[in-house]
């Protein structure tokens, strides 16, 4: 039989993907009825007990069979393999609380592993709620990343130093090593720095690293001209943190003892995300007992780049033989329709330990515009993606459902621009978890926007610091030098008094002239001819962008946002709109981050944050902006949209979801899909140690180590996309555009495989 397919749609949402068969049915998870549920939640025919269950059932939380084994666990190591909206937090906290308020363990012996500081926060805060615990007993349980606790540990018992938190200085030293080691050509600081990160992760230092080509030999001498200069002043980062911790308990030994014998019972959530420096620590101290409660999904494991191997979680019984296993399979979370997308999604991963989830929450009775099942899109591009995603916020909106109630997910910062701006401009209120920069601040973006600016105001300061910087010049010795050859002799054109600075090579002062020449030529182009030609001269080399063939991921990230700003460009048809715009959207985004914005902090972005508060105290005073009059209501009331990157939303459940761009290149990310795993990719993902040395060399790799890096990036971006839609409570929107960066793209294949099951 000839398969129909079903039209393609006018641009709305619909009910299954478009071009998908109309014999595909839509995927749906089996649902437990409620009925069976509470023959299985009430398992509380153990007296001593009985009143801990019935109080949480009190509370609204009933746990069933497979719940209350874990929650009941009390010696030796559990592995609690629990899917997505599982209860596993909940069991996590609810074992705490019945460790202290029914086996009377001190609060002081409870030692819990949360993935961010935010988590153990809410653990505490919830534990403090629970039957039989104190908020002074939940204050005294360790609650703590592994990054905290490793800190703590360093503060009192190893010789005073100073933490370099922020990700810009470490950016900063990191750059000032390669330009002194004349390496500047070679790496981004980023790209440095996150090889060492991949090497600490694995409890490796660079002096244990064998560079096998020319260029890893390089890169080893800036990662130890880096540590050199850190130890010269006594600072550490938050990868020695652990590693540090590690060699403390080799130089006393006494220490992780006495460690084991204060932390009786050690518990650890999102454990498929656990990196070997930190296995390496745990085990360390909860080996001496092996009163270890790990609590993860394998199917959850999103941050192998940061060195995290879910292998850990798929061979714990491996490495504890006695460990009991809890697996939970039921999905409290979602609805029936949510939970079966995502059984579809992640069954077509081969490197998971099998499970299937099913659904606990009945379908909600269909109201107006709001559906149990997801609803799919297929705009034109990013604009359209994010118009037609606003109408439909402001829909449910109108129909009573909260902003707070809802969130945005994409896969990256670039992904989101077309969705910031309209939001911005439109006053809608939103919040994003882990403040990003305005993409125009970025650092990659702002050059480009800069040397645009200095086009229309060659006297405009800091556009002309960005021009300084992009000659190779030090920003505050030009600037300063600029300043001082002003006051005697102003020119149009500032930036000229270069050309005679004796403070700078030959080389620089030369390529001044030209660069002025080209500054005043981009000012009649049509905007997006003006960012790829700007690509070309600044960037090109460094993002390959004429091949992708043997690019880092970061450079892929690097070229995705300076596509993403030409494809931004293309909307206007002069310089001067496009920059008209651009200040008008920073003026309303810094005003809507002024007022109240709650934001997590989000180290990885810190680098830009310095950016975005010059440019406030610049432009957001002379550009008063009109909130328009729905926002200020719903900023009173708190409500908030919330924003956020897929790996952000980790832990997280919101009633309604939408997820951004999920389509091919975009989710699954091209750097996953291409025919050579990038260097730095291969860093994070190859396992055993003398793989590793090999993995990080520029060129020799053998086949089957490739085919095998290949397999698990893709994986990894399915899980991905797993992770967000499981974010869902009751309804889910997702959107595919067809334009990406204009390159015509298919709908993710990890939805179209869903539905031709
Ligand atoms: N036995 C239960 N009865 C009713 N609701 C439950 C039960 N167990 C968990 N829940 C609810 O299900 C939702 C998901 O729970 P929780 O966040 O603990 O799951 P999780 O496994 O940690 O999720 P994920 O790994 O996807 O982040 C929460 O709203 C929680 O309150």
């Amino acid at each position: 039989m000839k398969k129909s397919i079903s039209s393609p749609a006018a641009t709305s949402w619909t009910s299954r993907p478009q071009g998908t068969h109309a014999e595909y049915k839509q995927p749906l998870s089996t649902c437990i009825s409620p009925d069976s549920l509470g023959t299985l939640s009430h398992d509380t025919t153990n007296d001593e007990d009985r009143w801990f269950f019935e109080a949480l059932e009190n509370l609204g939380l009933s746990l069933h069979h497979a719940q209350q084994e874990a929650v009941r666990h009390h010696e030796g190591p559990l592995l609690c393999l629990a899917g997505a909206g599982s209860g596993k937090t909940s069991v996590l906290t609810a074992r705490a609380a019945y460790l202290m308020a029914v086996s009377s363990v001190p609060p002081e012996s409870l030692w819990l592993v949360t993935f961010t500081n935010k988590a153990a926060a809410e653990i505490r805060d919830r534990l403090g709620r629970l039957p039989g615990i104190t908020p002074s007993m939940a204050r005294r349980v360790q609650a703590r990343t592994f990054h905290s606790f490793a800190l703590r540990l360093l503060q009192a018992y190893a010789p005073p130093f100073t933490l370099l938190a922020e990700e810009r200085s470490r950016y900063g030293f990191m750059k000032r090593v390669l330009r002194e080691l004349g390496l500047q050509e070679q790496f981004e600081a980023e790209t440095a720095l996150a090889s060492l990160s991949a090497l600490k992760s694995r409890a490796e230092l660079p002096e244990d690293w064998q560079p096998k080509s020319p260029l890893e030999r390089d890169l080893r001498r800036a990662m130890l001209r880096f540590e050199e200069q850190k130890q010269e002043r006594n600072l550490k980062d938050f990868d020695d943190l652990l590693l540090d911790t590690i060699k403390l308990f080799e130089a006393k030994p006494e220490l992780p003892v006495k460690l084991a014998r204060r932390f009786q019972f050690v518990m650890v959530d999102e454990f498929q995300d656990s990196t070997p420096v930190q296995i390496a620590l745990l085990e360390a101290i909860a080996n001496a007992h092996r009163n270890l409660a790990v609590f993860g999904d394998d199917d959850q494991t999103i941050y192998t780049f940061n060195g995290a191997n879910h292998r850990y979680i798929t061979t714990f019984q491996e490495r504890y033989p006695d460990a009991i296993r809890v697996t939970l399979d039921l999905n409290f979370r979602s609805t029936p329709a949510i939970v079966g997308l995502g059984n579809a999604i992640i069954k077509h991963n081969q490197d998971r330990l099998s499970k299937t989830m099913q659904a606990v929450k009945p379908a909600p009775a269909s109201s107006a515009g709001t559906s149990q099942q997801p609803y799919y899109l297929r705009p034109n591009d990013a604009e359209e993606e994010a118009m037609l995603m606003i109408e439909k916020i402001q829909e449910l909106k109108q129909q009573g459902h909260a902003y707070q109630d809802m969130a945005v997910l994409y896969r990256s910062q670039s992904v989101s621009r077309a969705m910031i701006e309209q939001l911005t401009m439109e006053g809608i209120p939103y919040e994003q978890l882990g403040r990003e920069p305005l993409f125009y601040d970025h650092g990659l973006v702002k050059p480009v926007i800069d040397h645009l600016r200095l086009s229309l105001q060659p006297r405009d300061k800091e556009a002309l610091g960005s021009a300084v910087a992009c000659l190779y010049i030090s920003r505050e010795q030009g600037l300063r030098y600029i300043q001082q050859q002003e006051k005697e002799r102003a020119k149009k054109y500032p930036l000229v008094h270069l050309a005679s600075c004796q403070g700078i090579a030959s080389f620089q002062q030369e390529a001044v002239k030209p660069r002025i020449r080209y500054i005043k030529k981009l000012a009649s182009m049509k905007p997006a001819l003006a960012v790829q030609d700007m690509r070309r001269e600044f960037y090109d080399k460094f993002t390959q962008a004429a091949s992708h063939a043997d690019s880092s991921a970061y450079q892929d990230a690097s070229a995705e946002l300076l596509e993403e700003l030409e494809s931004s460009a293309k909307r206007f048809d002069t310089v001067e709109a496009f920059i008209k715009h651009i200040d008008e959207l920073a003026a309303r985004y810094d005003a809507q981050q002024a007022t109240g914005s709650t934001n997590a902090r989000g180290s990885r972005t810190e680098p830009y944050a310095p950016q975005q508060q010059a440019r406030q105290e610049t432009k957001a005073k002379s550009a008063p902006v009109d909130t328009p009059y729905h926002a200020r209501d719903a900023e009173e009331a708190d409500d908030k949209l919330t924003l956020m990157t897929i790996h952000r939303a980790k832990g997280l459940e919101f009633k309604t979801v939408f997820l951004l761009g999920i389509t091919e290149e975009l989710l699954p990310h091209r750097t996953s899909l291409r025919k050579k795993p990038p260097a730095d990719k291969k860093a994070a993902l190859t396992e055993d140690r003398s793989d590793r040395s090999a993995a990080m060399a520029v060129t020799d790799a053998s086949r089957s180590q490739e085919e095998d890096v290949k397999l698990q990036l893709v994986e990894e971006e399915r899980r991905l996309l797993y992770v967000g839609v499981t974010r869902a409570k009751n309804q889910l929107y997702i959107s595919s555009p067809v334009v990406v960066h204009g390159d015509k793209q298919e709908i993710s294949r990890f939805i179209k495989e869903a539905w031709q099951q």
